[in-house]
This record gives C-alpha cells, structure tokens and sequence, in this order.
C-alpha cells in the first residue's frame, strides 16, 4: 500500500513509519517538523539524540535497501500544499499522527492553548476536507487517546468507542441505540481529540470517508523491532515534565537517581501501551478498514490498567529509587478505577507485551547510558491547570514543592 504518515518525524509515527516500510508498504512522511520546534522552544532535548528526519531515512534506505520519502508540509497551515500533494500521490492509506500531543504543553498559557486548539482542529479538518474534495477513498486512521472518555469513579466498563443506551420516547417506549461515548476532556489537548471525534463523525456521515479511530493509553518504551536495527534510527524519548509521560519519566528518574515524582496520592488509574504494540495494533488496524458508508471504527488501542502510586512503589522497589510525593499540577480525580473493553485488537490477534515483559529493565539501561544529556531542572512538571494551582506550585523553588519523600 501507498500509505502517507501525518507527522511520521514523531514519537510514534517514525517507529510507525520504520514497521510499515519494513512490512513491505510505500511509506510517505508529511511533517511541519513542529515537535523539534517545540524542543527549541522549551529548551529541552530527547533523551536519545536524534538525527534530522532525512539522516535518519538515509540510514534506513541504506540498512534495507527501502526508501521513506519525506515531505515537509503543515496541515494546518498549508491547506493546498496539502492538497495537491493528496491529489498527485492519491495514498491508499492515511495515518493521522500530526497533532500536539502533550497535555502538559498545552495547559502551559493561553497562547500554548490557542497554537494546541488551531494546530489539532485545523490539521484535522483541513485533512478531512482535502480527502472529500479529491474523492479520494483512503483508509484514514487517526491516533486518538483514552482521555476522551474522561476518569470517571463510578468504575463501569469503557466500551470501544460507542456507549448503548435506552432512551425513552415521548409513547412511553425503550428504544436501545448506541451513541458515541459521551466526552470528558480533562485538559485542552485532550478536549482536541474530542472535538476531533466529531469531525470524523460527521466527514463519515455526509460523505462516506472510511475513517479509524485508535483510542490510546499511555505509551511506555522506546525501541521497537526497527529502531533497534541503527544507532541512528532511535526513536525520541522524552523526560521533561510537559512532554514525558509516567512510566517512561519514572524509569528515567530511578536511571538518574531522582524522587519518582507522583502527583498527588498517585491514585490516578490509566490505561498503558508499548510502543512496539501500538505500531502491531496500527498495522491491525491498516488491514481491517472500515466500509464505505459505514460508521467510524473505534478501537480502544491499551493492553493493562495500572495505578500511578502502583507503578512508582514498583520502580522504587525495583531500582531503590525514593518517591517524591507532589501537590498535583492537574486538575484531575484523585483516584479513580478503569475498566477498559479492548477485546478487537485482542480478536484481530494482538498479543500484548505486558510490564513483566522485563523491558522496564532495558528502558533504565537506555536512561543510563545517555543520563549525561538529562537536563534535572527540566524534570519537574511545572504546567498547572489552574491559576489557582499555579500559585500553590509554580512560585515555591523545585525543592519546597515536596510535600513528602518516602
Ligand atoms: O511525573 C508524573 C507525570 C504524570 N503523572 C500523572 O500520571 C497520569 C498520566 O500522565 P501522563 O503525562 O503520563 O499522560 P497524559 O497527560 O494523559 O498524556 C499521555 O497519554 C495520553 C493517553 S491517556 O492518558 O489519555 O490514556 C496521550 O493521549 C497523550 O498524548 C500522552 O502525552 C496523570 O494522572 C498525571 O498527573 C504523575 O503522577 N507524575
């Protein structure tokens, strides 16, 4: 297949772009390469360090012989760049990648939250709208979150996507319908995954475009089957406190001998990925597309549950690694339980590589082996929700914002 990956220069969309090229498929990188960007602006760097995204599919065409071709385009911005190059290259497949996708980042201030609403919205619906207007029937698959179903405490069973209902009519009868699972963002990054649902819902409707939504946990790991081929194919692994998420940042703290830093009680409960699974179920996905006409496909894209305080109290007693018990800078449930149905990945054969796989091990030696290019003052999430939980946080110097270590 002719597949163009939006935002293949990514966490997830080079390891992505890497299988599927390995796998046979003709893979096209569209990127506005804005994730480097964002680390000039923040002053921060991967963990590992990376190559420019043309190096790195030099290396690759040079180890297998196949070629990744790069784009450098904005989907948000550049609408008939876009365009034409949908319309000369006519994809079989699009992978839907190009969004900021750190709820840190984007709660940071009110310019962090206009670039994070403008740039997912309109990459998104520029994308839609080019693809109806070209006639173009490529399989659109979109890396959406978990986080759209919001963490609610009543602990009922998250359905893939679409929630049955009875609903009452004005007779007096029960009509059962499924409806999209009502939205809970619980930050402006993931209110743009939400807000994007229903585009796709509606571009599905009106016009018939095939579409996949992969509802995502959080992802842990670095390396999959292909980046671990080159030194220079390695994937980005991010630390800091906007764009790293839990259980990488808590390996990478316990490889540098720094507190785990748990928000809170570390009651929150959150549904997890490996890397190397979520490029397996993006490949699943590729394969079974959606019918014409028929409605969005979802995919709730997790493998395990696990509470935060649960991971940290396992990483302190794996590495010896104190925990650092923080004023959280969410505005988020203090504890909550999840229960998440993901039995079509399971169904289509995904066998999930679970925490006692023995890769946290392998994700601390990668910690360790590039610690001399972690900046520690970077490590603190300093992004509050609120103003008023700015001013409980942000003003105290990095080590009075400890309310306890054990
Ligand atoms: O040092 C830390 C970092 C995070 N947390 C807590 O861990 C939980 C998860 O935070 P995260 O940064 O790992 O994940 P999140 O902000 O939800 O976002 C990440 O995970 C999402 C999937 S999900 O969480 O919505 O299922 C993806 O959509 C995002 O792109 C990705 O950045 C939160 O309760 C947070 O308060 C800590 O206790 N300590």
């Amino acid at each position: 297949m002719k597949i163009a990956v939006m935002g293949g220069d990514g966490f997830i969309g080079w390891p992505t772009s890497l299988h599927l090229s390995d796998a046979g498929h003709d893979i096209h990188i569209l990127d506005n390469l804005s994730r480097r960007w964002i680390d000039t602006e923040l002053g921060v760097q991967s963990l590992t360090p990376m190559d420019s995204i043309q190096e790195r599919t030099r290396i690759w065409h040079a180890e297998t012989g196949r070629r990744i071709h790069f784009n450098l385009i904005d989907l948000a911005k550049d609408y008939e760049l876009l365009k034409n190059w949908l319309s000369e290259h006519r994809p079989d497949a699009v992978i839907h990648f190009a969004e900021q996708r750190a709820a840190p980042y984007s709660m940071k201030s009110d310019r962090h939250k206009n670039y994070t609403v403008n740039n997912n919205v309109s990459a998104t619906h520029n994308l839609l709208n080019a693809l109806t207007e070209l006639n173009l029937d490529a399989h659109l698959i979109h890396l959406g979150t978990m986080g759209v179903y919001g963490y609610s405490t009543v602990g009922a069973a998250i359905p893939e996507g679409y929630l049955p209902v009875g609903i009452e009519t004005a007779g007096g009868e029960t009509v059962s319908q499924e409806i999209l699972y009502p939205s809970n963002p619980g930050s402006i990054y993931h209110m743009t995954k939400c807000l994007d649902q229903l585009l796709f819902q509606f571009y599905a409707r009106n016009d018939g475009l095939r579409i996949t939504d992969l509802h995502q946990g959080i992802v842990w790991g670095t390396h999959t089957e292909q980046t671990r081929r080159h030194a220079q194919l390695i994937n980005r692994f991010d630390y800091d406190g906007d764009y790293g998420t839990v259980l990488n940042r808590f390996l990478i703290q316990a490889a540098i001998g720094y507190p785990l830093t748990v928000h809170g009680t570390g009651g929150q409960t959150r549904a997890f990925i490996h890397i190397q699974d979520s490029v397996r179920c993006i490949e699943l996905a590729l394969k079974n597309p959606p019918a014409r006409g028929a409605r969005v496909e979802i995919f709730n894209q997790m493998t395990e549950t696990h509470r935060v305080r649960d991971l940290a109290e396992m990483i302190a007693r794996m590495s010896g690694t104190k925990i650092a018990w923080l004023p959280n800078p969410r505005k988020e449930a203090a504890e909550n339980e999840l229960i998440v149905r993901n039995e079509k990945f399971r169904d289509l054969g995904l066998e999930p590589i679970t925490l006692e796989a023995g890769l946290l091990g392998e994700i601390v030696d990668v910690a360790k082996k590039f610690a001399y290019r972690v900046d520690r003052a970077r490590v603190p999430a300093v992004s509050a929700w609120t103003k008023d939980i700015a001013a409980t946080i942000n003003h105290d110097p990095e080590g009075k914002r400890l309310k306890s270590v054990s």
